[in-house]
């Protein structure tokens, strides 16, 4: 009865024969002739001729073909879920779908990717079509969909499509079979099961539905939940639009705005309460010093302990002892001579343009001493004529054995380590770099001696307190200086440098008190004082002098400079030049 044209073909029907364990050429079996061209096979029948296929009783015709060369075929049998229909075109999935030959035959045309709604047989047909278009390792994908069957998923996939229906609700349903679904498989090479599932949802329309309703049916049913489905919507947005009028006043959405707006007006009248943000109140926060005078400059009405009579009365009492160093300090009163000098010398921290327009050159070092506008012959306008002389070291000694011996006048430099001692030096001669300095405390070691011009000596001293070195060599440097102080002869005059802004520490104090013993004559010098403001030069000026008023070795006046401005450093200057010249050996 049929014709078995290729041996493709008789491959064909051996597989079949293996895979459902009996012939296809039984006796009950059904002949059709399919045109392998039309089915979407043309592909593999290059003669493209008409052939004819036998079905089997349960009326797997067309599709027994597909199934064999899909590998399908003895799963749809041995499953034995098709019920048998008295046509052989029609195959009837176990949930009651139907699919028709001449929809498969368009279906899968080509990919074989279209497919409806159809329920299990339809997946199964996806599934295959998926895999066994893809070309290659069809044994291989043949068995991944079997074991798609066997999972949940498929029958999960399947039910789904079984509710769906061509109703336009099916693109969800698909897709959450689909995700049960590509459990096993996500993708495929043509195209994904996404894009099968939305294919499916887009022909579902179009194809019949289960209950043999038509597309005219359809297409009613699709407009009636469109319909529906708009209604809704509509439904929902006025249950929406319900709300929200609730929300704010019924019957009232029109002038709600206009309302609200009034009533805060109202309010706002009332003086009960408003809908804005009551304003933050910016608090400034004073603290009360009443001689804090900081900021301020000298020809500011400065409040004075004497000029305010509670402030006096309040000395006496024991709160005035408490208050705290600082506090001490600012309310500490200068003199006149005292103001007089630091506004002289332009003292204390000031602004560059100050001394732009006061006409110093501040592009050189320590600019405002001596000479504005200064030049590279600057040190032969030095008034003094002693420290026009060039600066030489000559000795240096950790050990009072080691001091040269006294020929000419010294000048010592002592203080604190990091105070400035070297760097006053270097000020004071306008030759930088002859003397080393680092912002490092603890540089100069030993007792170095330079030579000015055969008419001074001076003498950098190591500093005492804090430096980078071993307590027992700082002790040792603190002996040393002791002794020199103390012991040398020639030295006639010790500048005891102090930090303007940290003032007398009690290491300064005991050598005070040394040279004191010693009848060493010392005369303080405060250092640093571009840091601080005029005013607290100044105050500190004056209370080393308060503290200095009963030690008879300490010489007048206190001397305030600044290496790095040069203020103060011209009248230093002349107070050292003149023992150069009344000084006898
Ligand atoms: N702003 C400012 N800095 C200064 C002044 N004098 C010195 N300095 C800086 O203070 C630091 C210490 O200076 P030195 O001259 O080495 O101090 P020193 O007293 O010799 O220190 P030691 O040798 O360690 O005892 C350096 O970085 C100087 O630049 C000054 O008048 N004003
Ligand atoms: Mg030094």
């Amino acid at each position: 009865m049929y014709q078995e044209k290729s041996s493709k073909y008789s491959n064909l029907k051996k597989r079949a024969k293996f895979a459902l364990g009996k012939s296809v050429n039984s006796s009950r079996d059904k002949v059709e002739t399919l045109d392998f061209k039309k089915k979407g096979f043309g592909g593999n029948d290059r003669r493209g001729q008409s052939r004819r296929v036998k079905t089997d009783e349960i009326g797997s015709n067309v599709e027994d073909e597909f199934f064999k060369r899909s590998g399908r075929s003895d799963n749809m049998k041995s499953k034995n879920d098709y019920v048998r229909g008295d046509r052989s075109k029609r195959v009837v999935g176990d949930n009651g779908s139907s699919v028709d030959d001449k929809l498969h035959k368009k279906e899968f045309r080509g990919r074989g990717l279209k497919s409806s709604n159809r329920g299990r047989n339809v997946g199964e047909f996806q599934g295959n079509e998926i895999n066994g278009f893809a070309g290659r390792d069809f044994d291989m994908k043949r068995k991944r969909i079997y074991a798609n069957n066997d999972n949940d998923g498929e029958s999960k996939f399947c039910n789904k499509v079984k509710v769906s229906g061509g109703n336009g609700l099916s693109r969800t349903r698909w897709n959450e079979g689909k995700e049960e679904f590509g459990k096993g498989k996500q993708t495929t090479r043509r195209g994904s099961l996404d894009s099968v599932s939305r294919s499916q949802s887009r022909h579902s329309n179009k194809r019949e539905t289960p209950d043999g309703g038509d597309r005219r049916k359809n297409t009613e049913r699709r407009e009636n939940m469109s319909g529906l489905l708009r209604k809704n919507g509509e439904a929902k947005y006025e249950t929406s639009k319900q709300l929200r009028s609730k929300q704010t006043s019924p019957a009232e959405d029109s002038e709600f705005g206009k309302k609200k707006f009034q009533n805060k007006k109202n309010l706002a009248d009332d003086s009960v309460a408003t809908f804005d943000r009551p304003r933050r109140k910016r608090r400034l926060i004073r603290i009360e010093y009443p001689n804090d005078t900081a900021n301020k400059r000298f020809d500011d009405s400065i409040p004075t302990i004497d000029n305010n009579p509670e402030q006096k009365d309040d000395s006496d009492t024991e709160d005035n002892t408490e208050l705290s160093k600082n506090a001490q300090f600012r309310a500490i009163q200068p003199s006149p001579s005292i103001i007089s000098f630091v506004e002289e010398n332009i003292l204390g921290r000031r602004r560059e343009i100050e001394f732009r327009k006061a006409g110093y050159n501040i592009e050189l070092s320590s600019p405002l001493d001596n000479i504005p506008f200064s030049t590279s012959s600057e040190r032969e306008r030095i008034e003094e004529s002693a420290f026009r002389n060039k600066l030489t070291f000559f000795a240096a000694a950790k050990v009072s054995s080691s001091f040269p011996s006294p020929d000419l006048p010294e000048i010592a430099f002592a203080g604190r380590s990091n105070v400035g001692k070297s760097s006053l030096l270097n000020s004071l001669t306008r030759q930088w770099g002859v003397v080393r300095t680092s912002d490092k405390p603890g540089l100069t070691q030993t007792i170095n001696f330079f030579n000015l011009g055969s008419k001074l000596c001076l003498v950098d001293l190591p500093g005492y307190g804090f430096a980078y070195a071993k307590e027992e060599v700082k002790e040792s440097w603190e002996e040393l200086v002791k002794e020199y102080v103390s012991t040398r002869e020639g030295l006639k005059r010790v500048c005891l440098l102090i930090d303007t802004k940290w003032g007398m520490k009690p290491r300064d104090h005991e050598l005070v008190d040394l040279m004191e013993r010693s009848k060493t004559k010392y005369q303080m010098v405060l250092t640093k004082t571009d840091l601080v403001f005029p005013i607290d030069v100044a105050r500190r000026a004056m209370q080393i002098e308060e503290s200095l008023k009963t030690k008879k070795s300490a010489v007048q006046p206190l001397m305030m400079v600044s290496s790095k401005t040069g203020a103060g450093i011209r009248s230093l200057r002349t107070v050292l030049s003149n023992i150069s010249r009344f000084a006898r050996l």
